[in-house]
């Protein structure tokens, strides 16, 4: 049984990678570095595609309209996507394409500038803010094909000009109509998000406010996706399988097309549709949904012809809300699927200790579930001091997987002895906790074990 340890942080040091990842360079050349050379069974276009996937779109005006038919349409529609692949889109949402294509426009603006000027927003290591050309600075292999620039978006009426006021000091004056742009298209998918936490409600059978509620003063994270045109499109990914571990994406992807879903073993790319916005649930909406609602995995490809750009928001609670699945959604408490959480703890782990986008080479099988194990060799090692400051070597294990889609959600009433990540003797290998398990440092939960009829385990090192 392999020993899976917390992953060391990856702090940039002398061992830096020194490789850059200047798309200006790369993309017109027809061998790329190794280094973004996914392993052959991660590598996209492997089989014939798949029929692209029928992502129910959902006309969230007639939802609102009240009348019963659009609503229990809409509310059919999304529990039975949402319970399968977690994936929908939704039309008629309110927010202004005008807008939509201010942001589209900035954007080529922003990611046509030479690197230099770029980087002088240069993401920080363990900081998800920031410019990133790739990530050759964070993971040593497994690279993705894409340049990103990611902010925070509050809706604390404290932090009424946080993202225009990020822009402006991190990228100066000549970006203050970017960042006009980019605070109103996140005030515009906050209030969208509190709309679709409705729809979630309504369709869980739920107090409609109660999501709602939740979310109000959300603390969210905007991403920019810029893919370039790669030579060897069918070696490299844009974005690794992973799960969003955030609550709710809200993604709207230009018309080239790229994102794809894994769902029933195989992979099916989501048409773009520019007048929609495609949502997938993120595992901490499934957590919230006591795993009713599932966060699948999914992917981006490239290809060599153009570059393809999609904007994402993800929606996360205040940090300091506890993820708890209201009482209608457990039957009682031996139904719990995970502990209670706080998504800023999550956070730490994805920017600290877990690589969200690293798929197997092994597997261990637990009871149908198949939670894989990554050997990526990640850049440097340094012991992972938790939040208390201790040398942690716990990890929460949440086990759950749906074997029919390929995407994860907790099976009920797992009922198996969980499996032993232990640290026992401190084995040199590092290794992750891929896409298929959310896991959490066990003293940062400062969690007391649960008993494994939950289905999930704390071990202890
Ligand atoms: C909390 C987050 C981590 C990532 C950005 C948000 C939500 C999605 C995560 C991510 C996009 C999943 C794929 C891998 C990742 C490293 C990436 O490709 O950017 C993830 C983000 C991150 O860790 O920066
Ligand atoms: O670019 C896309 O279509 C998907 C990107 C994505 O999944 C992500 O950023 O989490
Ligand atoms: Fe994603």
């Amino acid at each position: 049984m392999p020993i899976i340890l917390p992953l060391p942080q990856v702090s940039p040091s002398k061992e830096t990678n020194p490789l850059i990842f200047d798309a200006s360079l790369l993309q017109n050349e027809s061998n790329i570095p190794s280094q973004f050379v996914w392993p052959d069974h991660e590598q996209p276009r492997r089989e014939a595609p798949s029929p692209p996937l029928h992502v129910p779109p959902i006309d969230l005006k007639a939802f609102f309209s009240g009348e019963p038919l659009a609503v229990s349409n809409a509310t059919r529609l999304v529990n039975s996507a949402c319970q399968e692949h977690g994936f929908f889109q939704v039309y008629n949402h309110g927010v202004d394409s005008k807008l939509i294509d201010e942001a589209h426009k900035f954007m080529n603006l922003f990611f046509g500038m030479p690197l230099l000027e770029k980087q002088k927003a240069q993401r920080k290591f363990g900081e998800y803010c920031g410019y990133a050309s790739s990530f050759t600075n964070r993971f040593s292999a497994k690279l993705p094909w894409k340049e990103t620039f990611s902010f925070r978006y509050s809706a604390d009426p404290k932090c009424s000009n946080l993202v225009q006021d990020y822009f402006f000091n991190v990228m100066g004056e000549d970006f203050s109509n970017f960042g006009r742009v980019c605070q109103e298209y996140c005030e515009a998918m906050s209030k969208l998000s509190l709309d679709i936490m409705e729809l979630l409600g309504t369709s869980l059978g739920i107090d409609r406010s109660h999501f709602r509620d939740f979310y109000e003063e959300n603390d969210s994270i905007m991403r920019l996706n810029y893919y370039p045109p790669c030579q060897k499109p069918n070696l490299t990914l844009g974005t690794g399988p992973h799960c969003d571990p955030t609550s709710l994406t809200i993604l709207h992807q230009d018309n080239v097309g790229g994102l794809e879903v894994f769902v029933d073993e195989k992979w099916h790319s989501v048409v773009p549709c520019s007048e929609a916005f495609v949502v997938n649930i993120g595992d901490t909406f499934m957590a919230l949904s006591n795993g009713l609602y599932k966060s699948c995995l999914h992917r981006a490809v490239v290809n060599s012809e153009t570059s393809r750009k999609s904007l994402a928001f993800f929606l996360s609670p205040r940090m300091d809300k506890v993820v708890r699945p209201p009482k209608a959604l457990v039957e009682d408490d031996s139904r719990r699927i995970y502990p209670d959480f706080m998504w800023s703890t999550l956070l730490e782990f994805t920017q600290k200790q877990y690589r969200a986008d690293a798929v197997a080479d092994t597997g261990i099988f637990l009871s149908g579930c198949t939670i894989k194990v990554d050997r990526t060799p990640i850049m440097s090692r340094s012991t992972h001091k938790n939040q208390a400051g201790a040398h942690s070597k716990s990890l929460y294990f949440f086990p759950y997987g749906n074997q029919r889609s390929g995407c994860t959600g907790p099976r009920r009433g797992l009922t198996r002895s969980a499996p032993d990540f232990r640290n026992r003797d401190g084995p040199e290998e590092v290794s992750m906790v891929t896409h298929a398990t959310v896991s959490f440092l066990r003293h940062s939960l400062r969690l007391a074990p649960l008993d494994e009829n939950l289905g999930s385990a704390i071990v202890d090192g």
